[in-house]
């Protein structure tokens, strides 16, 4: 059974992602509900992260407080949640340190632990164990009342096995690299295994209402073109096969898929052929280049100023406006391009320095 909501009344977003010519880019940024907004930390208060995003009315006024700040100016809602959620599904225990992000007790060791076997077999009820994120989804479209759009999100495989193998954050990527060349066959077992869930986990996100998905391959970049290949792509492209056809024997319409394979700026050309709407890009990819590499093909780009221009001055920031809107926009036929930043927004940035980032991809691309 398919939910009803009313119905939007902003579908820039929907109409980029398809490839359609529009009066303006849609424009987002990732991470938007987050620290650097005051109200944010106010609603948080002293709550835990994790408790946040298992409590649908929390997770939701989260969601909304940038789409209320920007009002007029920001054309999608991402669901306020985590893709370290899926670990935890997994039978994994992450917690949320605070200052210093992610931590897991008990990362994944060796295929010889009996962890990896117990992980490996566990049987996860993703609609079950995720129902958490599936009803704030659906409280978030009726409070969103067709404002904008609403965006579900998972993390890559790659990007989540580094995760359970490191158990946080990492420079060296010491873990991971132990497994992907020590343990390949073992490896990819647990890849595949998270992919299933990830297809199990946006199929969930759309039929609670998410209208776009996004898929964030934070570490792809860590990998060489030839492990890149091996270790990260196919699980991305698994997921962009099977989610529609998910959906599809669910009787639920599909909808525009978005990828974020960060720091892989080599793959960009295999990217625009994985069978995704959208490809996200970080700054370290020219956008007038990015063009040329996609050609004729109907793939729309997302992306991809440094979020630390938004740490400078207004000049900063119109310059590198101007360098998006130049490389992705002017020429191209009005379609193509979604405006975000090349990664999340970062804590201590002025709120402020976002809205003018918005204003001034609006002045510079408005139709005249
Ligand atoms: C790698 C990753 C994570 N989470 C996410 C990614 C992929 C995107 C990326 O590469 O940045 C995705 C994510 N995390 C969060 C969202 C919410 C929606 C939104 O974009 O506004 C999304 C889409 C909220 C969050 N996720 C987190 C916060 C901060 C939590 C707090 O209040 O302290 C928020 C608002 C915590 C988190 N969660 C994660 C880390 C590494 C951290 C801590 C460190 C940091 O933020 O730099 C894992």
């Amino acid at each position: 059974m398919e939910l009803t909501f009313e119905p939007l009344k902003n579908d820039l977003l929907l109409r980029a992602a398809q490839g359609q010519v529009v009066e303006r880019p849609p424009m987002w940024v990732m991470r938007q509900a987050g620290r650097y907004l005051p109200e944010y930390h106010e609603a948080k208060g002293g709550r835990d992260f994790f408790e946040c995003c298992r409590d649908p009315e929390v997770a939701s006024t989260l969601t909304l407080q940038p789409i209320e700040r920007y009002a007029g100016l920001i054309d999608a809602a991402i669901i306020f949640s985590d893709i370290l959620v899926i670990p935890q599904a997994m039978g994994m225990v992450v917690e949320m340190i605070d200052k210093k992000g992610p931590h897991f007790p008990n990362p994944l060791k060796s295929p010889d632990d009996g962890q990896y076997e117990e992980v490996l077999q566990r049987n996860v009820n993703v609609a079950e164990e995720l129902d958490y994120v599936y009803k704030a989804i659906t409280l978030t479209r009726k409070k969103l009342a067709g404002r904008v759009p609403l965006i579900g999100f998972c993390g890559a495989p790659w990007t989540l096995f580094c995760y359970m193998v490191e158990g946080g954050g990492t420079k060296l990527f010491s873990q991971v690299k132990t497994w992907i060349y020590r343990y390949p066959e073992a490896s990819k077992k647990m890849l595949q295994k998270i992919a299933d869930i990830c297809v199990e986990h946006l199929a969930c996100q759309v039929r609670a209402g998410a209208q776009v998905v996004q898929v964030f391959d934070s570490w792809a970049g860590e990998l060489g073109p030839a492990s890149y290949k091996e270790f990260s792509e196919p699980y991305l492209m698994h997921i962009s096969f099977m989610l529609p056809r998910k959906l599809a024997s669910l009787n639920i319409d599909s909808v525009p898929k978005i990828v974020f394979p960060k720091g892989a700026w080599h793959a960009l050309n295999s990217a625009c052929s994985m069978g995704y709407d959208v490809v996200g890009m970080d700054w370290l990819q020219s956008p007038a280049d990015a063009v040329k590499i996609r050609g004729s093909r109907n793939v729309t780009f997302q992306g991809n100023a440094d979020p630390g221009i938004l740490y400078g001055t207004k000049e900063s920031i119109t310059r590198a406006v101007e360098e998006m809107v130049n490389g992705f926009w002017v020429g191209s036929g009005n379609k193509g391009w979604i405006a975000n930043l090349g990664h999340g927004i970062t804590p201590g940035v002025d709120p402020d320095n976002l809205k003018f980032y918005f204003e001034e991809i609006h002045r510079l691309t408005k139709s005249s």
